[in-house]
C-alpha cells in the first residue's frame, strides 16, 4: 500500500481532566473511504478536529501529508471539510455563502461554485435564503462548503442527518464518485447502514475509543 495520508498514534485528548479520546489509533490510505460510527459523544467530531489542527491533541501524534499536526503545521493541509455545527450565513442564498467561503479560501471562480451547488443537488438560480432551507438542503449546501477548493481528502460530519431515502442514496451515490475522482473520504454517521453501504474501513467509537475497526469491501 502506498504511504499514509492520514496518521495518529496513541491521541488521547481530555478537557478538565475528563477524557473524551482515549488512546487513537488510525491510518488513512488515499482514495478509500472511511466510516466513522458511534453513539453522541463518543467522539467522531473530535476526531475529525483534532485532524484537522482544531483541536490539540493532550498527547500522541497526528500527522497529515507528512506534516505533524501542532508541530510542523498549526492546521492540516490539503483537507476540505464541513463539520456539522458549522454555521453558514442565514440570510444569504446558498450560492452567495459558497462564493464568500470560496473568496475567504482564496479561490473565487463562479463557475466552479455553480458545479458544487448542481453537484450536491442544489440549483446555482435558487435565490432562497440558507434560514428558508430545509434541514435536506442544509446539509447538501455544507457538504458543497467541504468541496471548496478540490482539496485531495474530504471530511464530512454528519451529512444524512435530516435527510430522506433519496437524499441518502444521493449521498452515497455523490461520496463513491467523489472517490472515483481520486478524493480520499472521512465520513461520520449515526446510520449503520449508510456507513456500511459507502465505507471501504469503518472505524467504530464508544467513549472515546475506536472499539472496533471493519473493512466492508475487498481491496
Ligand atoms: N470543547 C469541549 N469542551 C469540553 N468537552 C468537549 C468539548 N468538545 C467535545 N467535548 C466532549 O467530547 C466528547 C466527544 O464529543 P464529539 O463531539 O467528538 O462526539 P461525537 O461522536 O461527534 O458525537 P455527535 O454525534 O453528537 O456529534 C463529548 O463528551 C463532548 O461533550
Amino acid at each position: 500500500m502506498s504511504n499514509p495520508l492520514i496518521e495518529l498514534r496513541h491521541v488521547s485528548k481530555q478537557f478538565h481532566h475528563r477524557v473524551v479520546l482515549h488512546d487513537i489509533n488510525l491510518t488513512i490510505y488515499a482514495h478509500r473511504i472511511y466510516g466513522f460510527s458511534g453513539p453522541n459523544g463518543s467522539g467522531k467530531t473530535l476526531t475529525f478536529k483534532t485532524i484537522l489542527g482544531f483541536a490539540k491533541a493532550s498527547s500522541g501524534q497526528v500527522q497529515v501529508n507528512g506534516a505533524i499536526i501542532r508541530k510542523d503545521t498549526l492546521f492540516a493541509p490539503g483537507i476540505g471539510f464541513a463539520l456539522s455545527e458549522y454555521n453558514v450565513l442565514p440570510n444569504k442564498n446558498g450560492r452567495e455563502n459558497l462564493a464568500l467561503l470560496a473568496l475567504l479560501a482564496g479561490n473565487d471562480q463562479a463557475t466552479s461554485i455553480d458545479e458544487l451547488l448542481t453537484l450536491v443537488g442544489l440549483s446555482p438560480t435558487d435565490p432562497r435564503k440558507v434560514k428558508d432551507y430545509s434541514l435536506g438542503m442544509r446539509q447538501r449546501l455544507l457538504v458543497a462548503v467541504a468541496l471548496i477548493g478540490d482539496h485531495p481528502i474530504v471530511i464530512f460530519d454528519e451529512p444524512t442527518n435530516a435527510l430522506d431515502e433519496d437524499g441518502q442514496q444521493f449521498m452515497i451515490t455523490l461520496i463513491k464518485d467523489l472517490q472515483a475522482r481520486g478524493k480520499t473520504v472521512l465520513v461520520s454517521s449515526h446510520d449503520a447502514a449508510f456507513l456500511k453501504a459507502v465505507s471501504d474501513e469503518i472505524f467504530y467509537f464508544s467513549d472515546g475509543q475506536i472499539v472496533r475497526t471493519e473493512a466492508c469491501h475487498a481491496d
